[in-house]
């Protein structure tokens, strides 16, 4: 298996043209043994006369949708974002930021000219910028009062300004950054101060997290700081996972710090300065160095729309070792000592989309399969702090919810319930809550 699939990847890198049908590249392949002379002519002919076709569309203009060779070897559709001029290059000679239409903006890059397929430019632009100002607006509309990555006074801007602010951040602007013993790609921008602007990458203090523009000023100040866990209190331990309860108020400039980390991470949440008003809990793996952040969820302090958790991140080399799900296990625990139900705020992104459908599916199931007799929604929200309606959209996906008589009832056949529970994955790290120390958040007066 393996190596019959490894041959067809290798097959594919070395035609890609042959992936998306490029008659241009197709026709020229220098390697074909050609016989006739005719036709070797009027190859060469059509690829000068394709050739001129391709450079007559450059510069591509900011919109132009084009195929771009990506790093699977393959053509995928791609949209311009952004071009900058080559340094000494000629008239023409552009690198240029695409999204690829296909991907998460996560995968948004600078790429170079030969990557991409010039004969498979679309020249009509994309849509008015009029339409899609008023999408904007309407986004706006629809969240919530606090704004998640509200840039202060936003919702004031005109209809020209908040355009200018989507194209300002829509190429991302830190492209690594040091952390601890990691060095990390980012995937999104993130609003760092103007003096950061020319930075293409930071270097945080993995305790602290301020962040340096050069590794010297780091090393200067790790000799300097003298914390070696995030601020706030220790309101949980087992083994070698910490959970520190950072509040917003008292430790702003960590509050906001790890905002702008965050946000390198976060495509649909704008930063939010007013940290006061949230919890921040930091997932953190301890050593004899110290407590290094693995990553963290924030929770409003007072949340009107029942909203148990605002922003959730693993950083990227701890992904898919089940971290996440231990955040957000841990925040329905929150909610169970609060006796409330909860839900994480919208809109979701992908990943955070899969990772919270497998928890509650998992969840849920569970407690299914070893529940007898009848049980309603309701009791389910109340055993798991699980909002009723993310419980219905579960089931309801699953195709677990029939509607019999005016009522909907949960059809839980045992083989389907254990089908389902295996699809969902593996479970995660487990919330000792015998380890917690915790009493929900009171205003101090
Ligand atoms: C309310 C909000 O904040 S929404 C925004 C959510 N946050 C983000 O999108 C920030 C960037 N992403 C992340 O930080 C992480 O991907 C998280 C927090 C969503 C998940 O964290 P992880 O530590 O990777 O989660 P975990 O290891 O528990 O895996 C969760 C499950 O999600 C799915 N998943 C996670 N990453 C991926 C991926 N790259 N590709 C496919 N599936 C994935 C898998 O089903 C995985 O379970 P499995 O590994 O058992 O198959």
């Amino acid at each position: 298996m393996g190596s019959s699939a490894d041959t067809e990847t290798a097959m594919i890198i070395a035609t890609p043209a042959s992936n998306h049908n490029n008659p241009a590249t197709n026709g020229g392949d220098a390697n074909q043994n050609h016989t006739s002379g005719a036709i070797l002519a009027l190859t060469n002919s059509e690829s000068d006369a394709s050739k001129k076709r391709r450079m007559g569309v450059l510069p591509l203009e900011v919109g132009t949708r084009v195929m771009c060779q990506w790093r699977d070897g393959k053509y995928h559709p791609v949209k311009v974002i952004e071009r900058r001029k080559n340094y000494n290059g000629g008239h023409n000679d552009y690198e240029y930021y695409v999204h690829y239409t296909e991907f998460n903006r996560r995968l948004d890059e600078w790429i170079k000219l030969e990557q991409l397929d010039l004969d498979s430019v679309e020249c009509a632009l994309d849509e008015k910028v009029e339409d899609k100002v008023t999408s904007l607006k309407m986004t706006r509309h629809q969240k919530r009062k606090i704004d998640e990555t509200h840039v202060e006074g936003h919702e004031e801007l005109d209809a020209a300004s908040l355009r200018e602010h989507e194209e300002f951040t829509k190429v991302k602007n830190i492209a690594t950054i040091e952390l601890g013993k990691y060095e990390i790609e980012t995937w999104y921008f993130s609003p760092f101060p103007p003096e950061y602007n020319d930075c293409v990458k930071l270097f945080f203090c993995e305790f602290c997290l301020s962040f340096m523009k050069r590794k010297e000023q780091l090393q200067r100040h790790m000799r300097k700081c003298d914390l070696k866990h995030p601020p706030g209190d220790e309101i949980y331990r087992s083994s070698t996972l910490s959970m520190f309860e950072v509040d917003g108020k008292k430790n702003k400039v960590y509050a906001q710090n790890l905002c702008y980390l965050a946000k390198l991470f976060l495509d649909h949440k704008t930063l939010y300065y007013d940290v006061d008003l949230f919890l921040f809990y930091i997932l953190c793996e301890c050593d004899d160095r110290g407590c290094h952040m693995v990553g963290y969820f924030s929770k409003e302090k007072h949340s009107e729309e029942a909203y148990n958790l605002a922003c959730i991140l693993t950083l990227p080399p701890y992904q898919r070792k089940g971290y996440g799900k231990f955040l957000i296990a841990f925040s329905y625990e929150l909610s169970k000592k609060e006796g409330k139900v909860g839900t994480p705020e919208r809109p979701l992104s992908d990943l955070g989309l899969v990772s919270y459908r497998g928890y509650w599916t998992r969840i849920l199931l569970d407690i299914l399969k070893k529940h007898k007799g009848n049980i309603s929604i309701k009791e389910l929200s109340d055993m798991t702090a699980i909002k009723a309606e993310d419980i219905l959209s579960t089931l309801q996906s699953l195709e677990l919810i029939q509607y019999r008589k005016g009522q909907h009832v949960i059809c839980a056949d045992p083989k389907v319930l254990d089908r389902h529970l295996k699809a969902a994955g593996r479970g995660g790290l487990d919330v000792d809550v015998s380890k917690m120390i915790w009493t929900p958040y009171k205003e101090q007066s």
